[in-house]
């Protein structure tokens, strides 16, 4: 398990494209049978991919016996679609039953669950510290209520599918949804936003090989940006915004930690406040 450092806004002026890939970039998270996983101090997030079949580990850093003793997870297969287009399902199984998730379904799974395997499709997992537990559930894409949102005269025709909120599946603080592009939109989240109270993850998927999303990241009056490949997570601290645009549409898995699960606490940042 990498551990990574919480990061400040002053540190961004000066900074290098190497230095803010180490910080902010997550790659590399799929390997077959096994689970690789970033720890990050902010908000104590944990991101993971897994391409089974793999067991869930309780790494060192976490100093528990399970991973899940203190935690709670979300779990999105990410795998691609079937050759028919039916989807490839991946099984993910919590202390002996089995869960079926078809692609850009979650399962969340509570404090205190012993085992949790993977079987068949690729997974990408989000954690966060919990203080209470919260039964395992499963989340489809119709339970997760889709809202459209934006149009193609910006770009920005997406549907917002949340999983893990506090009118969805509960959950002590993780918060997560999927969010799909049409095809011919780039840009998500737009205008972009801030959320001083919460940690936000997301993670890139469904975009082709040779293609990349240029995710803006930092203060709204000074930012940078990201380019970022299919698979590849980006952690977002409270203080930054976080957007972008791809050479061609894609998906995002978000998913934040932190001081309240209001989806829509955030603080607004006009386009023409952005330097
Ligand atoms: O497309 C979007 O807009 C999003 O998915 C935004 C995220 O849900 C988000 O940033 C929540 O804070
Ligand atoms: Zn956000």
């Amino acid at each position: 398990m990498e551990v990574r450092h919480a990061t400040a806004p002053d540190q961004i002026p000066g900074a290098t494209t190497e230095w803010l890939r180490a910080r902010f970039l997550v790659e590399d998270l799929f390997s077959p049978g096994e689970v690789r996983l970033v720890y990050s101090h902010e908000d104590r997030m944990v991101v993971g991919g897994v391409t089974g079949p793999a067991v869930l580990p309780a790494p060192d850093p976490l100093r528990a016996e399970r991973f899940l003793d203190r935690r709670e997870l979300g779990v999105v297969n990410v795998g691609g679609e079937g050759e028919a287009g039916e989807g490839e399902t991946g099984t993910v199984t919590v202390d002996g039953t089995p869960y079926e998730l078809a692609p850009k379904e979650c399962l969340y799974v509570g404090r205190g669950s012993r085992e949790v395997s993977f079987d068949g499709g690729s997974f990408y997992l989000v954690s966060t510290p919990a203080h209470a537990d919260h039964p395992t559930a499963k989340s489809t894409l119709e339970d997760a209520e889709p809202v459209r949102l934006g149009g193609s005269e910006g770009s920005n025709d997406r549907t917002i599918y949340k999983h893990i909120h506090a009118k969805g599946v509960r959950s002590c603080q993780l918060v997560l949804g999927v969010t799909v592009l049409e095809p011919g939109s780039m840009w998500n989240t737009m205008p972009c936003h801030t959320h001083e109270r919460r940690t936000e993850v997301y993670f890139y998927f469904g975009l082709p090989e040779d293609q990349r999303v240029i995710h803006l990241m930092g203060r709204p009056d000074e930012t940078r940006n990201l380019v970022v490949a299919d698979r590849q997570a980006v952690i977002s601290p409270p203080w930054s915004v976080h957007c972008g645009f791809g050479t061609r549409s894609y998906s995002f898995v978000w998913a934040m930690g932190g001081e309240n699960q209001a989806y829509d606490d955030m603080e607004q940042v006009a386009i023409g406040e952005m330097r």
